[in-house]
Order: structure tokens, then C-alpha cells, then sequence
């Protein structure tokens, strides 16, 4: 089974092409993009490295590159100015040039970064991913978001470089813990949340034949999800508008992340899944979107595992102040002044502007944060 998404782009438009068994192809698709040499670099974690990057290795071999595998250390940890000093040098020793391939094969991580290191690269290489998490299959491999975190916060230091091919190959989901599958669901769900409500229904009744990764219902997951991320990235690639609403639940998700310093301790997509149960309350209680739909939103996100308070995060209260002061780094901020994906409805969510800190505060007061 393979299905392909066009991310329409123009010059740089690509294919994201999901199914199963494609780890063993992978050297006939990336092939049509190596240059004369068919050098690549393939960039990947101890994790997925252990289960799967042998394979890879093969599969680009037989179909003619050379290849030059770059293992980092698992973690959010490893996105960062080290581990972006670390893997540059370390394509600079393998002499890597400016018309050979990177191919990011992991998780978000891995693809953030190795996509960044690519960007910026003797001042730009073209890459390729194969993600390898559900998150990366769903979200974080399609678009061009390249970035490292900073202690000050989440992906301040990054570019948009689009991918020249995208491979999800569903089967390498067989190894991923139960944990990452979770926090994959937090960013599948999203895309019912913010704009799919048929979607959305879908997945409150094959929350467990996803988790169970059953292959039909990941395909139809992935496949959804990847849909909707591509036409709005076509549409609007550099988040000048519509592309905010990727971000629902992202400004109180990458908020609660600084502070808890972006270790194993909390992940991204749990992060998510807390800041998007915020945005339905905080919507709900502005009056913007009826209580009843922050309920269902709220449940059916909990439904996976996935936290959805500060408090399953960490017992110790966050400071709402604290909280905010991240939030004024948030990439959306405009003048000063806060901007919000909030919702109208499951379904609908929306761009809010200068958004007044103190109904925000109040409502953070609420929730458990400590004033
Ligand atoms: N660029 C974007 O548009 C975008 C979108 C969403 C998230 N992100 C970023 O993605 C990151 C999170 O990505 P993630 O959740 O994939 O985290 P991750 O890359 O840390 O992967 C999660 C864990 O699963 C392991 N793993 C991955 N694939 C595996 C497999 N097939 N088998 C066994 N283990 C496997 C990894 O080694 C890691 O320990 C965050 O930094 C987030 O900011 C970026
Ligand atoms: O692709 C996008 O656009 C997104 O916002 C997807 C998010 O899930 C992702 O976490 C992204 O990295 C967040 O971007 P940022 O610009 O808020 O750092
Ligand atoms: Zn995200």
C-alpha cells in the first residue's frame, strides 16, 4: 500500500509518500534526487539507528549512493547549538559537499535538526526525510519548520528548508514505544481539532485501533493528517497567516516546555496535548466556543494517555508570570502583544491577535498556576 500527498510549493514542491515496506525501497525514491556522486549523509538516533538504519543503509547502497551514517544521542536535548555544533562538524568531516544529500531518518528531533544543519550547511544542502515517530510522520517532516531550542525557548533559532522528498514508511512505527505513538496522536488529533470535525469524530472512536497500530487506521491517520498539513503549507508557507492554525495549543505548549527545560520529563506532543485542552478552556471561557466542545475536546484527548493539566505535568505550580514571559517569545507575538490559535467550535479554530495578558493571567490562575 502506498499513497502520495503532493506538498504543491512550485520550485519546490514534494512528494510525501506513506505506506508500508518503503525502508526497503527507499534507495529507488531517493535515488532521482542524489546528484552524480550519490553521496548522502544519513543523520539518525541511537534509538532508531539500533532498529532500523541498517536496513536504510542497504536499500541506498544496492540502488548505488555511498552513504555515511551519523548516529546523535535520543532526545530533545540533542536539539540544540551543541548538537547542531556536533553534527555540522561532523559533516564537514566526512567532507560532505554542497551537492549531496542529507537524509534525516528519526523522530522530530532528528528531523528539526538534521533539516536546520542542512539549511545552513555551506549555505544550504538539499535534504530528505524519513521520519520514523508518528509525530515526525504526521507533523514535523512536511513543511520546512527546521529548528534548534534555546533555554529562552522553544525553535527560536531555525529556517524554512523544504525537503526535496518525504518517506513514512508505517511499518517502522512497530518499534516506536507506547509513550512517542501518544504524543504522535497529540498532533493527529490537532488537525481534527482545528479544522476536520469529520476527522476528529473518526478518531474519538479509533483512538485505539491507531494506538494499537492497526494498519488501516494508521494509514487513514497519517494519510489525513499529511493531507491537511501539505495544502496548508502550500497555501501559506511561511506562517504569514493560515499556517498559525498548525500552532493550536502550541503558544501554552511551548511555554510549559521552557520551563521544564526540554528533558525526557515532559515530551512535545504531551506538551500539545495540555496546551490544546487550554486553548478549548480558555476559548470556552471567553465565551468564544460553547463548554461542551472544550469537554469533548478535553476527553477525547485524554482518551490517548495524553496529559491534558499543569498539574499531570509537574506537581510544583508553574508561575502564570512565568508562563506568560515564555509566551511573549512565541514567533506569532506581533508589537509586543500576544497571538492565540483559539477555537470557535471543535472543527474551527482561528488566529487571535493581541490577546490581553490579563484574562490570559486570570485563566492561568485557574488552571493551577501559581500567581
Ligand atoms: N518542524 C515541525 O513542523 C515540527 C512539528 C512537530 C514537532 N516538531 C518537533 O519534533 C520534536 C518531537 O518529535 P518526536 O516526538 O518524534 O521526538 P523524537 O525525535 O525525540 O523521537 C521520540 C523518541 O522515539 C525514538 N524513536 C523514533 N522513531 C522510532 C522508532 N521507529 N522506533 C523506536 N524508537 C523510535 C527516538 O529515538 C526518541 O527517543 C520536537 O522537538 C518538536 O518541537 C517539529
Ligand atoms: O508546521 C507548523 O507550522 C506547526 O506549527 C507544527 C507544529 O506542530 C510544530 O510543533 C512546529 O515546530 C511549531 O512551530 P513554531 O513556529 O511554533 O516553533
Ligand atoms: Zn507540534
Amino acid at each position: 500500500m502506498i499513497r502520495t500527498v503532493p506538498v504543491g510549493l512550485g520550485d519546490r514542491a514534494y512528494d510525501v509518500v506513506i505506506g508500508t515496506g518503503l525502508i526497503d525501497r527507499a534507495g529507488e525514491h531517493v535515488l532521482p534526487f542524489l546528484s552524480k556522486r550519490k553521496r548522502c549523509a544519513v543523520v539518525t538516533d541511537a534509538n532508531v539507528g539500533e532498529h532500523h538504519v541498517e536496513r536504510l543503509s542497504v536499500s541506498l547502497e544496492k540502488a548505488g549512493a555511498s552513504v555515511d551514517v551519523i548516529v546523535l544521542p535520543p532526545g530533545e536535548e540533542t536539539k540544540s547549538f551543541e548538537g547542531l555544533a556536533h553534527l555540522s562538524d561532523q559533516l564537514l568531516a566526512l567532507n560532505l559537499e554542497r551537492g549531496d544529500m542529507i537524509v534525516a531518518f528519526g523522530g522530530g528531533v532528528i528531523g528539526d535538526l538534521a533539516g536546520f544543519a542542512a539549511a545552513i550547511y555551506k549555505r544550504g544542502v538539499d535534504f530528505i526525510q524519513i521520519p520514523t515517530s508518528l509525530l515526525a510522520q504526521v507533523d514535523s517532516s512536511v513543511g520546512g519548520k527546521t529548528a534548534i531550542d534555546t533555554p529562552r525557548g522553544k525553535n527560536l533559532i531555525g529556517a524554512f528548508h523544504q525537503p526535496r522528498l518525504v518517506l513514512a514508511d508505517l511499518d517502522v512505527l512497530a518499534t516506536l514505544p507506547a509513550r512517542e505513538l501518544a504524543c504522535g496522536y497529540a498532533e493527529v488529533i490537532k488537525y481534527g481539532l482545528l479544522g476536520d470535525f469529520d476527522f476528529f469524530e473518526w478518531l474519538e472512536k479509533n483512538v485505539h485501533a491507531v494506538l494499537e497500530r492497526d494498519t488501516e487506521s494508521l494509514v487513514r491517520a497519517v494519510g489525513r493528517s499529511v493531507e491537511m498539513k501539505a495544502e496548508i503549507v502550500a497555501e501559506d508557507e511561511k506562517e504569514a497567516g493560515r499556517r498559525a492554525l498548525l500552532n493550536l495549543g502550541h503558544t501554552f505548549g511551548h511555554a510549559i516546555e521552557a520551563e521544564m527545560g526540554f528533558g525526557d520529563a515532559l515530551k512535545h506532543g504531551e506538551a500539545v496535548g495540555v496546551g490544546m485542552a487550554q486553548a478549548f478552556r480558555f476559548s470556552a471561557a471567553q465565551g468564544l466556543c460553547p463548554a461542551q466542545d472544550a469537554v469533548r475536546a478535553v476527553a477525547a484527548i485524554k482518551a490517548a494517555g495524553l496529559p491534558t493539566t499543569l498539574a499531570e505535568v509537574r506537581s510544583q505550580p508553574f508561575g502564570a508570570d512565568a508562563l506568560i514571559a515564555h509566551m511573549g517569545q512565541d514567533k506569532k507575538a506581533e508589537g509586543g502583544a500576544l497571538t492565540f490559535v483559539l477555537v470557535r467550535r471543535i472543527g474551527e479554530a482561528f488566529v487571535a491577535k493581541a490577546v490581553d495578558p490579563a484574562p490570559l493571567r486570570a485563566f492561568l490562575l485557574t488552571e493551577g498556576a501559581a500567581g
